[in-house]
């Protein structure tokens, strides 16, 4: 094997505060805006959060969007209610304090969180998680099913005709034909968003579909984590440093 092989991969630059000016700025929420925790129902979204992103918000016209795997319904418990919204990964759509636009629940999803239920019966630390419109399946707490808990994801999705998504620690069963790209060029046709320089920060491969959206609209993806083979322009090494950087937007 070649010593290139073993060779680090570059990082990325931080991205310089003034890729906020005119943006209109795409987020995601888990790993983003949140660190991970050990199941979905473990995050919170403190006040300070959503304070700060009201006021970036406002500084920019409007210009902010939630872009998430979540459904809408959890973002708004989780305090997102005010903000333009995109869940389950581009399939979902909400204005502030408007209804829902999403496809139907398919009954092929009822049956896939049934085949998972019977799955992670007397396997402690699997856990199923019912969404709108979409079922995942975490191994956070029990990482040896991975690639079990795979190759049931794929047969399911294979035999119901849905798409799998993967995620961390997690296999995500959801209708197709969307993903965080489209999200990102479908929202960006309409006010509030159109008109600003995209950019979206994210940190799971979910998002590099925003990245490449943003990138091919004039923008840049903004990576958050560790370096990985991305389409993203720049880098911010945690979710500390998202506040830390979106704050530094704020302050102008
Ligand atoms: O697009 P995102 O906003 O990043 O959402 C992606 C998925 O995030 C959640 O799962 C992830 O976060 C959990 C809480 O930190 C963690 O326990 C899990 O291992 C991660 O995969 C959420 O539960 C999913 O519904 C989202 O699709």
């Amino acid at each position: 094997m070649s010593e290139s092989a073993f060779a680090p991969l570059p990082a990325l630059p931080p991205p310089p505060t003034a890729l906020l000016n005119g943006a209109a700025l795409f987020l995601d929420f888990d790993g983003t805006l949140a660190p991970l925790a050990e199941t979905p129902d473990a995050v919170d979204v403190d006040d300070d959060l959503l304070l700060l992103l009201a006021r970036l918000r406002d500084q920019l016209g409007g210009r902010l969007a939630i872009v998430s795997g979540r459904s809408i319904a959890t973002l708004r418990e989780l305090g997102f209610g005010d903000f333009l919204l995109s869940g389950t990964h581009g399939l979902e759509f909400a204005r502030p304090g408007a209804a829902v636009d999403a496809p139907p629940r398919l009954p092929a999803i009822d049956a896939v969180e049934a085949a998972f239920n019977a799955f992670v019966e007397g396997k402690p630390g699997l856990l199923v998680e019912r969404k709108s419109i979409s079922v995942g399946l975490h191994f956070r707490g029990a990482p040896i099913w991975d690639e079990e808990a795979g190759q049931l994801a794929k047969a399911l999705a294979d035999a119901h005709g849905l798409a799998l998504q993967r995620g961390k620690m997690l296999y995500e069963l959801r209708p197709g034909g969307a993903d965080k790209g489209s999200a990102l060029l479908a929202l960006m046709q309409t006010a509030p968003m159109a008109g600003g320089v995209p950019v979206f920060i994210g940190d799971d491969v979910t998002d590099e579909e925003g990245f490449a959206a943003a990138a091919e609209l004039g923008g840049a993806g903004i990576l958050v984590g560790a370096p990985r083979p991305t389409l993203a322009a720049f880098c911010l090494e945690q979710v500390a440093a998202v506040r830390h950087y979106l704050a530094e937007g704020v302050a102008g």
